[in-house]
């Protein structure tokens, strides 16, 4: 286990919680990073970045204000690509992301909130990778991959984000000089957001209409300089600065942008699905109109992945804490129990471990999925498009918005401690607070999903076939129904019949509605509580399916004891959430009252059975001191030394009186103010 070079003796708690541990932690490491060898790659990594201490910062972030923040992120982002430039040089196509997601995770122990290069990776780098022609590619990719340029991805505007087909700012086209001439004719036509903006990148991805010879063609991506490479200074035409003080992200100095009548050359739109020829001639993608959106679904995709690794932060903080903390006195004369031993602790916490799990495995299956959709697309099918679109927005909303609440719940777990800015919960819940909205707002993905299940619902009722990740739906339609019994296998069946009998209810609903004359825009809408719902059930169906057969895959030739842990976390994530939705289960499933209660002590009796591993279990996500950025959390779990060593770096404890004494206090209790 690598782990942090400022070495305190371990805790006697955590020494004895992970003598009593009874797998292999590293067996189960490997199951989380994709293999063995992805294990040492990352570790490699790891290793090269933190090994020397660059990451450390002379005076804690959290005490210096937001300018000298920013300046240390910057200053910390060119020291992080200098360390692992060769690591970066090796993208040169999506296939090799997995570097992509240990670098951003390694990243971490950089950055207590964000690197104002998050963009230039996160979205700069793939939004060419996916929208530029080849040439344009060997253009900009050496730039890119070289720190040459720093880019960001503008597309939210003040007065849009949802709604992309009502962005404001315009790329005209003018064939006299073969330019766009961009323009932002509002103030709500401003870009608004993005991450780098405000002072850090001199390029950036616009997202503007395009009119060509007087007609409008919608939203088009374009590469845009908007600051000098040598002085750093706005081009002539380009208004740019902060957008201000946020609930986290406050070292990516987010920003705004406007254009007034701003030319680029008519190479940098980005052509690789659309085009305008030299003359002013559209050339309309051939295959599918919402290619341009790209760079969202993928980002969606990584943010699964994302959002696991958090949770996995989380937890890992919240339970070796969990372990070393004693509380209350439940029996006279005995010790204060570990308040690890308290079964609503377990409640709270072992979920999260199981959370994280699901979601790595979901993560790394939707990355597949996503990867052979495109490679479909190469070929020119988009046929399975709108599933990955489908597929992508659900998991995207419900992942972040399963974690921002878990990450909460870890907070809470931990008591007044967890509200400490050392205890590393609240920087990491600020941060997956935010994944909810970006990207995508939860509720406007979970509305994409339903579009998607209502046409998949009536597919299956007309007898067409239907795409994989839907096929429950004919069984329901048929009228088929499994009778409850309470297996893995059971309750997994349970959950889909809970999505099919909720997109049927959505169907009835929006079926009734038209035909006591509403529109199908207005029946559409009023039932949208319920289209919300029926895509998240259709979500959990999904992840819970996709996490016990990734489980079962895996584990095939794992040792027995690794087996058996791993499938109690996948049935404490199955009958959390059954119980957590009793009341479909009674409405849609064939479950009895008493079947309830069974269940209820089954997952009474898992979280017994995990108690003994749960460090062992959060130990396995193997994240290095320095990543975890907590007093409460580090490998060592020596907590209280590491809290008063926090408060002792308090600049308020650098004097022993403080000169308000002498200003206020004093005179106001002398009565002299
Ligand atoms: C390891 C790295 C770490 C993290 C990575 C970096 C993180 C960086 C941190 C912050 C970055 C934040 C960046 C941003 O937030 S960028 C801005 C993102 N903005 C959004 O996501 C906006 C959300 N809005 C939309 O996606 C769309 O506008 C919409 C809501 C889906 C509606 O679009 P539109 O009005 O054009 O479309 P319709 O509703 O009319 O639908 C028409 C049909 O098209 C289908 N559709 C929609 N989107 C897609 C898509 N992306 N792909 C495929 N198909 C799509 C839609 O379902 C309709 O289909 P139908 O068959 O029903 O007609
Ligand atoms: C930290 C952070 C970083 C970001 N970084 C970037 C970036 O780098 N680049 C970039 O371009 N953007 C960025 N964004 C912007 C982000 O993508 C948008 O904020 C997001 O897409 C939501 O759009 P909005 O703000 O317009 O919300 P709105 O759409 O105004 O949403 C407000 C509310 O209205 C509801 N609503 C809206 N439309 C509907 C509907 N049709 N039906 C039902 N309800 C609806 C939503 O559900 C929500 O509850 C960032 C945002 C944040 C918070």
């Amino acid at each position: 286990m690598s782990q942090n070079k400022t070495i305190m003796e371990v805790n006697q708690e955590l020494v004895k919680e992970r003598a009593k541990c009874n797998f292999n932690v590293l067996e189960v490491t490997h199951i989380l990073d994709g293999g063995e060898k992805n294990t040492l790659h990352r570790k490699k990594i790891e290793s090269i970045a933190l090994d020397e201490g660059a990451y450390k910062d002379p005076i804690p972030e959290e005490y210096l204000s937001p300018k000298e923040k920013y300046e240390n992120a910057v200053r910390k982002s060119c020291l992080f690509c200098k360390i692992v430039k060769n690591a970066l040089t090796e993208f040169t196509g999506l296939e090799h992301f997995s570097n992509f997601f240990v670098l951003r995770r390694t990243a971490d122990a950089f950055f207590k909130e964000i690197s104002p290069f998050l963009l230039h990776l996160g979205m700069f780098l793939p939004t060419i990778l996916g929208q530029c022609t080849t040439e344009q590619q060997a253009y900009w990719l050496p730039r890119v991959l070289d720190i040459q340029i720093i880019g960001t991805y503008a597309q939210t505007e003040l007065g849009h984000g949802t709604f992309i087909r009502g962005l404001e700012t315009t790329a005209t086209y003018d064939p006299e000089t073969e330019e766009f001439v961009l323009h932002s004719p509002t103030l709500t036509s401003y870009k608004w957001w993005a991450g780098g903006l405000g002072k850090t990148v001199n390029y950036c991805i616009v997202v503007a209409q395009l009119y060509t010879k007087g007609v409008c063609h919608g939203t088009h991506l374009f590469i845009v300089q908007i600051r000098d490479e040598e002085t750093h200074m706005p081009l002539p035409g380009i208004k740019v600065g902060e957008i201000g003080a946020k609930m986290g992200f406050n070292t990516a100095d987010n920003g705004y942008l406007a254009f007034d009548h701003y030319r680029i050359p008519r190479q940098n739109m980005m052509m690789k699905n659309a085009q305008v020829l030299k003359d002013g001639t559209y050339v309309k993608p051939d295959s599918h109109g919402k290619l341009t959106y790209g760079t969202m679904v993928l980002v969606r995709v990584i943010l699964v992945n994302e959002v696991a690794f958090n949770l996995a932060k989380a937890c890992t903080i919240a339970t070796r804490y969990s372990a070393v903390r004693r509380q209350s006195q439940p029996k006279p004369n005995e010790p204060e129990p570990q308040i690890l031993d308290y079964t609503t602790q377990q409640h709270k916490l072992f979920i999260c471990i199981a959370t994280a799990h699901a979601l790595q495995l979901a993560s790394a299956w939707l990355w597949k999925t996503f990867n052979a959709v495109m490679s479909d697309m190469k070929k020119g099918n988009t046929d399975s498009l709108p599933e990955l679109h489908a597929l992508s927005s659900c998991l995207k909303a419900l992942s972040t918005s399963d974690v921002t609440s878990l990450i909460e719940q870890c907070r809470y777990s931990c008591g007044g401690h967890g509200y400490m800015l050392c205890s590393g919960l609240p920087n990491i819940y600020s941060f997956v607070t935010a994944t909810r909205t970006y990207e995508g707002d939860y509720t406007i993905l979970l509305l994409q999903t339903a579009r998607f299940l209502v046409k998949a619902y009536e597919q299956a009722e007309a007898g067409t076939p239907v795409t994989p990740t839907v096929l429950y739906l004919i069984e329901f339609v048929s009228g088929k129904r499994t009778p409850w019994d309470g297996s893995p296998e059971g309750i997994i069946k349970s959950f889909q019949e809970i999505a099919a009998g909720n997109i049927s209810s959505c169907v009835k609903s929006i079926r009734n509605r038209m035909s006591s004359g509403l529109s199908f825009e207005d029946a559409w809408e009023l039932t949208t509580i319920q289209l919300v719902g029926a895509a998240e059930a259709h979500c959990r169906a999904v992840i819970s399916d996709t996490y016990k057969k990734e489980i079962a895959r895996i584990t095939a030739s794992s040792s027995t004891n690794v087996k058996i842990v791993m499938e109690q976390l996948v049935n404490l994530y199955l009958h959390y959430w059954a119980l957590n939705r009793t009341g479909d289960l009674l409405r849609y499933s064939s479950i009895s009252g008493e079947d309830v209660a069974n269940l209820q002590m089954k997952y009474e009796e898992l979280l017994t059975l995990i108690r003994p591993n749960a460090v062992g279990l959060v130990d396995a996500f193997d994240l290095r001191d320095e990543i975890l950025h907590s007093a409460l959390g580090s490998y060592d779990g020596q907590v209280y030394k590491r809290l008063f060593a926090e408060a002792l770096k308090s600049p308020l404890n650098q004097e022993p009186v403080n000169e308000t004494f002498h200003k206020y206090l004093k005179p106001t209790m002398q009565g002299k103010l």
